[in-house]
Formats: structure tokens, C-alpha cells, sequence
């Protein structure tokens, strides 16, 4: 039996959990977050809005399904840490190419397993998200880990969109992906869509090119000028890390955007920064909502939809200036989960319509989207 390394998680505030390594050794800091998902944890891990964050999943067992190069949501692990109850001995799955704790070691991930996170995250919800670090090893000096956790300081005010962004334009080939779906040579893209990575998830720009659109994906730090330099028929912001007030740059551009009337949808990070592009304001939330059965009501239709959610930051609606409608609400703490400008072909949504839960409810969002840039034409 090979040899099991001990690892600590140390809270800010001084609560300690002894538990066991299955990532890569050293230390690792970031704000802690709760997910109650079941399932997902490789699209958790590579969901760019995670990073800096270290997440605990309330559900107990794992790894069972390992791991596989599909599921992957972007180009790499961006969660700063992961933190489990337990790691299964076995993972089996048909799709599975490797165990979790050999990809958390490939991809330099500290991680540890064997602690109580139903303690854990009844912390958090009491006392709201708040900086840890996880470290590794036989000798660990407790005090040590709670002066890093301190030092990660606060989520707030923190510009993480253009770290983790591409360093470069790319186009997402459309074509070829819709043709190795069978789709035919005729049924081609329709419309160019310019998305701004913000730290975009693949299955957003998917669930774009199903819909036949062609796609330019630009870094977060894009003006509105390069973004218009490639004719776009409507613009997509994307979810991501962070703060989204610091994102002047941001800001910015799509304010530019939105007076030129082109379609514009944003997810996530992307709805807090239209929300603030728009003149609204956006503030921390206690602890957030990360999990993927949260119910969100769409205020038109009443029909309520159960969703994919990560996210720490809320657009305030008592900010929003009176050309900015809510659409859509979460019926945990009814927070702004949906907003329209009244006066421009722009919307957005807090939650992650791409990702399926099990439930697709969401999926009409994107079909908004298309029909918005078809009665442009
Ligand atoms: N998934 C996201 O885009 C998250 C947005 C933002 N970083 C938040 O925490 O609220």
C-alpha cells in the first residue's frame, strides 16, 4: 500500500481540518466555496470561474467516474484547490482515462480528502465564504497555514478576468465540429458571433456553434474597436473569475458595444458586467451559489428552471437604472438572476445555462440569443 501524506486545510479564522493528500504537494490559497452538485467535479475543477477559489463538494464520494479529456471545460485545472470527504479506491467509468488524484497531480493541484465538509460547509454558510490553504505533509505548522489563508485577503476587488483569459484571438472551428456532428456542408454558420473570454467554458462556445454560429473568441482585455474590426452580428460575454468591478477595461467596451445595437448576451461574470456597463452596481454575496438544482424563475413566463449556479458576486437591483428590467429571479433568496435593457438588444443571465444538470431548461436562452441577431439582418 503506497504511503498516504497528510494534508491540512486552515479557515482565517483559525478552524483547522486534518485530512489525507491526493493532489500535488506544497500549499495552495484561495477563498472557500461550498458546491452542493452531485456530479461535475472535472467541469467544476476546469471551469475558469474558479479560480483563486478552493472547493469543497458537499456530496461525499469523489472520483468514482474518474476522469477524461472531454469533460474538460477549458484548457486546464483553474480551481486553486479542492477539498473532499472521500476519494473512492476505485474510479470506473467506460469513459474514464485516469483516476482524479493522478490528473489533481498532473495538473499541480493541491488537494486533500478524509475531512468533515458538512462541518465545513455549515462554517461557511454561517460565517459566508472566507479565505483558507491547504498544505501539505508530515510536519505542518497550523499557525503557518492560518497566517496564508489570511494573507489571500478578499474575493472583492480582485481582476482575475485577464489572467485567466487567452493570450490570443481565436476562432472556434465551427465548421468542423458541426460537420463531425452531421450536420450538412449547407447547413453552415449563420451568424459571426464575437465573444469575449472572461475565462469562457467550451461548452458555451459549443452550444453557440450547434446554433451555427461562427465564433471569434477575443481576450477580456479586447476593445470594442478590435471586437467591431470583425463585423460581428451580435457579441457574447463570458463567465469568469473574480470581481467584476475592477473590470474597467471590460466595462468599458461593452459600453461602447451597447451603443452600436448589436445583439449582446452575457453569462455570469458577463451578466455582472453588463449590469454594470448599464450603470448598475454589483456587491459580494455572503457565500454565493455554487451547485446545479438551484430554481430561478423567469419572471415573463413564470416558469421556474432548474440551474447550473457558481457564482460570489450579485448585480444589485435596486442599482439598476429604469431602462434595465429584471428578468429572471432565484427562488432560494430571490437575487437578480436575469436582466434586459429595455432600449437595446442586450440581456443576460447569472446562472450557467450551458451546463446541464440533468435538466436542460436553460437552453432557450441561447435561441434568445439567435433570434435577436436574425431580426438585426
Ligand atoms: N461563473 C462566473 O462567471 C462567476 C462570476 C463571478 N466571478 C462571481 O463569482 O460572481
Amino acid at each position: 500500500m503506497s504511503h498516504t501524506k497528510s494534508a491540512l486545510l486552515a479557515l482565517a479564522d483559525g478552524t483547522l481540518f486534518h485530512g489525507v493528500s491526493i493532489g500535488s504537494d506544497g500549499h495552495t490559497i484561495g477563498e472557500v466555496v461550498f458546491n452542493t452538485a452531485m456530479t461535475g467535479y472535472q467541469e467544476i475543477l476546469t471551469d475558469p470561474s474558479y479560480y483563486k477559489q478552493l472547493v469543497t463538494l458537499t456530496y461525499p464520494h469523489i472520483g468514482n467516474v474518474g476522469v477524461n479529456q472531454e469533460d474538460a471545460e477549458s484548457r486546464r485545472v483553474f480551481a486553486s484547490g479542492l477539498i473532499i470527504r472521500n476519494l473512492p479506491l476505485v474510479a470506473s467509468n467506460w469513459r474514464s482515462e485516469q483516476s482524479l488524484s493522478d490528473y489533481l497531480k498532473a495538473n499541480h493541484v493541491v488537494a486533500i480528502a478524509d475531512i468533515d465538509t458538512r462541518k465545513l460547509t455549515r462554517i461557511l454558510r454561517e460565517k459566508g465564504a472566507q479565505p483558507g490553504c491547504i498544505i501539505t505533509g508530515d510536519q505542518i505548522d497550523a499557525a503557518k497555514a492560518v497566517e496564508l489563508a489570511k494573507s489571500f485577503g478578499s474575493m472583492a476587488g480582485q481582476d482575475l478576468a485577464k489572467v485567466v483569459t487567452c493570450e490570443q484571438s481565436y476562432t472556434w472551428n465551427t465548421r468542423e465540429w458541426r460537420l463531425g456532428k452531421g450536420y450538412t456542408e449547407q447547413s453552415t454558420p449563420g451568424f459571426h458571433v464575437v465573444a469575449f473570454d472572461y475565462g469562457v467554458k467550451h461548452n458555451i462556445l459549443r452550444m453557440l456553434a450547434e446554433r451555427g454560429c461562427k465564433l471569434t473568441v477575443l481576450p477580456a482585455t479586447a476593445t470594442a474597436e478590435e471586437a467591431l474590426r470583425h463585423q460581428p452580428d451580435g457579441i457574447f460575454l463570458s463567465n469568469g473569475p473574480g470581481d467584476p468591478e475592477p473590470c474597467d477595461y471590460a466595462i468599458q467596451a461593452i459600453r461602447t458595444l451597447l451603443d452600436k445595437n448589436l445583439p449582446i448576451f452575457g453569462i455570469c461574470l458577463g451578466h455582472q458586467l453588463l449590469g454594470l456597463a448599464a450603470g448598475g452596481k454589483t456587491s459580494k454575496m455572503k457565500f454565493g451559489h455554487h451547485g446545479a438544482n438551484h430554481p430561478v424563475q423567469d419572471l415573463d413566463t413564470k416558469q421556474v428552471m432548474i440551474t447550473s449556479q457558481n457564482h460570489g458576486f450579485q448585480v444589485d437591483e435596486a442599482s439598476l437604472p429604469a431602462n434595465v428590467r429584471v428578468t429572471h429571479r432565484s427562488l432560494f433568496d430571490g437575487t437578480v438572476q436575469g436582466i434586459a435593457l429595455t432600449d437595446k438588444p442586450a440581456y443576460s443571465f447569472q446562472g450557467h445555462p450551458e451546463a446541464s444538470p440533468g435538466p436542460h431548461d436553460v437552453a432557450y436562452l441561447f435561441d434568445k440569443f439567435i433570434k435577436l441577431m436574425a431580426e438585426r439582418k
